[in-house]
């Protein structure tokens, strides 16, 4: 429904829709529209130009072009459904299959499919034509050929990434078929590339068909065919120059269409022309907070969603310049909502409507973009759990080292990859400068984190911000990574605001910890005071439910 919704609102694909609905319309009722017959002689009334009598004329027997071109749009749309309905038919399954089972078959197909890519669409289309004959269906079943084997290859590529998602193991566990999967379940989800390839394709295959009549290959002789028009106007062009005009515009303006929409399907599914949303965040009542020698001061910081309850509610804490401050809280209780409110980044329509967070005295709420932009990396740094995914898959390392480098620091290319070199020693990455150049799914979770952590540190931020940095990694991992943020406070005297759900890691690596619950902090005290006496019940029920792992 949003593809549909963000479709109607691309005005250029609307337009192409309107004049393919059109086209569908003269092919349907051509008998009704042609003023007359196509194919009737006139030999008194030869190559005329546009009149009242002949809107666009007549060609050299005296046929009315306008009715020949109505006639034409059927030819047009059947030789292109035709060509990619059997693309789709013969490729689809192919490429799933493939796709699904791999191995030899994978292998095989593939060169199969190589070798016969290579060959161009219009000279395997005369093959079939010299094997078969001449005609309409024959000339687009070489066409139809070349899109099943690239629907088969587009389809095969998206298998290959889909199967190895959870939802087909689930698929897997609950004991459906083969086929039920690949139909069932990874059909739909790769669905959508599919619909916007074929509607670029029923483009192609119109140009196929034009060519094919063109060179006399396709419609027979008396059918009207636009392409064929287009070649019988070769010859009179010079005693009647508008022959070649509007077959020409008709090809030209359906192809335009078949490829707008393709770009339009594409964009709504990716959302990537989607206008912006119109929303604007409300104003935020800045809460005057007292002079503090804190790092980060927060006071009364709220956090809503329009219609949804208030997620974070009058949240106030301070950190200290080199504190480790905790962050702990079930799940759903507001931490990482607070942690993006800090750094400006809560996911629209979420809004901070009130409160104060001042870094190093500077109030951050109420800053325009750009210079919350600005701060970011330089003042805070941030890393998320799941360090793979923060971490873009087709980028070397050594490339995103590098990024923040040249931004922030304006390094030289080659400064910059010594400094990243540095950096990845320094987190603990061996061999780091041949590593540079490896990509993030050649590093095991812990040192995807560490590399994660190494780009956070690339910009020098005076506040880190953790957001449950080990949750995603085991145990063991979770210590090393744990004792290289603790070591780089040592180091850097950084100062790092770590959200966790584990107790046991705040009993580990934190200084002060604040419990939320509900989007409200219940209690703030240092680590030892927090786990000996907890003075709220939810504090010491979360201590009791943690089963001791602080002790
Ligand atoms: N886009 C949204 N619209 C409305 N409510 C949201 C949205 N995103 C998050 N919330 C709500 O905000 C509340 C706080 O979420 P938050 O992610 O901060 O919790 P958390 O304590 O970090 O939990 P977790 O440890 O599971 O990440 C939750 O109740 C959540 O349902």
């Amino acid at each position: 429904m949003i593809t549909v919704s963000r479709l109607l609102r691309q005005p250029a694909t609307l337009v192409c829709l309107a004049f393919l609905l059109l086209l569908v319309v003269a092919a349907v009722a051509a008998p009704w529209l042609a003023p007359y017959d196509p194919s009737a002689v006139n030999v008194t009334g030869r190559l005329e130009g546009p009149s009242a009598a002949h809107w666009l004329g007549t060609d050299e027997l005296g046929r009315d072009q306008l009715s020949r071109l109505i006639y034409g749009t059927r030819i047009a749309l059947r030789a292109s459904v035709q060509a990619v309905g059997l693309a789709l038919v013969l490729g689809v399954p192919a490429g799933l299959v493939i796709g699904y089972f791999g191995g030899w078959w994978d292998r095989v197909a593939m060169r199969v499919v190589d070798a016969v890519s290579s060959i161009p669409a219009l000279l395997l289309a005369f093959g079939v034509i010299a094997l078969l004959g001449r005609g309409l269906t024959n000339a687009m079943l070489g066409v139809s050929v070349i899109f099943a084997i690239q629907l088969l290859r587009l389809t095969r590529g998206m298998v290959l990434a889909e199967r190895e998602l959870p939802y087909v193991d689930a698929a897997r566990v609950l004991g459906l078929s083969a086929p039920r999967i690949m139909f069932g379940q990874i059909l739909p989800n790769v669905a959508g590339p599919l619909i916007v390839q074929s509607s670029i394709y029923l483009g192609f295959a119109q140009l196929f068909e034009a060519m094919l009549s063109f060179l006399g290959l396709g419609v027979d002789v008396g059918d009207a065919s636009w392409g064929q028009m287009l070649d019988r106007s070769r010859a009179y062009v010079g005693d009647q120059p508008w022959l070649p005009v509007f077959p020409g515009l008709a090809i030209m303006l359906t192809v335009l269409a078949f490829n707008l929409i393709g770009d339009g399907l594409r964009d709504a599914m990716s959302g990537a022309r989607a206008p912006a949303p119109t929303w604007k965040p409300p104003p935020v009542r800045l809460v005057p907070a007292e002079p503090t020698r804190a790092l980060l001061s927060v006071r009364s910081l709220t956090v809503a969603f329009p219609g949804a309850a208030t997620v974070v509610e009058d949240v106030s804490f301070d950190i200290a310049e080199g504190e480790v401050f905790g962050l702990v809280g079930e799940s759903g209780s507001g931490k990482t909502m607070t942690a993006l409110a800090l750094a400006g980044l809560l996911p629209p329509p979420g809004a901070v409507t009130q409160g104060s967070v001042r870094l190093a005295g500077r109030e951050l709420l109420g800053l325009p973009d750009h210079e919350l932009a600005a701060l970011r990396g330089p003042e805070i740094g941030m890393i998320f759990q799941d360090p793979q995914s923060a971490l873009s898959p087709v980028h070397t390392i050594g490339r995103q080292l590098i990024e923040p480098l040249r931004t922030h620091e304006g390094l030289s290319r080659r400064a910059a990859l010594d400094r990243a070199a540095e950096l990845l020693t320094l987190v603990g990455v061996p061999d780091a400068r041949r590593r540079l150049g490896d990509h993030p799914h050649q590093f095991s979770g812990g040192m995807a984190q560490r590399v994660v952590i190494a780009r956070a540190l690339a910009a020098g931020p005076r506040l880190l911000i953790a957001d449950e940095p080990t949750t995603a990694l085991d145990v063991t991992v979770q210590c090393q990574v744990l004792d290289l943020l603790l070591d780089l406070r040592e180091r850097f005297g950084m100062t790092i605001l770590l959200i966790t759900h584990d107790l046991g890691v705040v009993a580990d690596v934190c200084d002060r910890v604040a419990v939320m619950r509900a989007g409200r902090i219940v209690e703030q005290a240092p680590v030892g005071g927090l786990f000996t006496t907890p003075e709220h019940p939810y504090t010491a029920a979360l201590l009791a439910a943690s089963g001791g792992a602080h002790a």
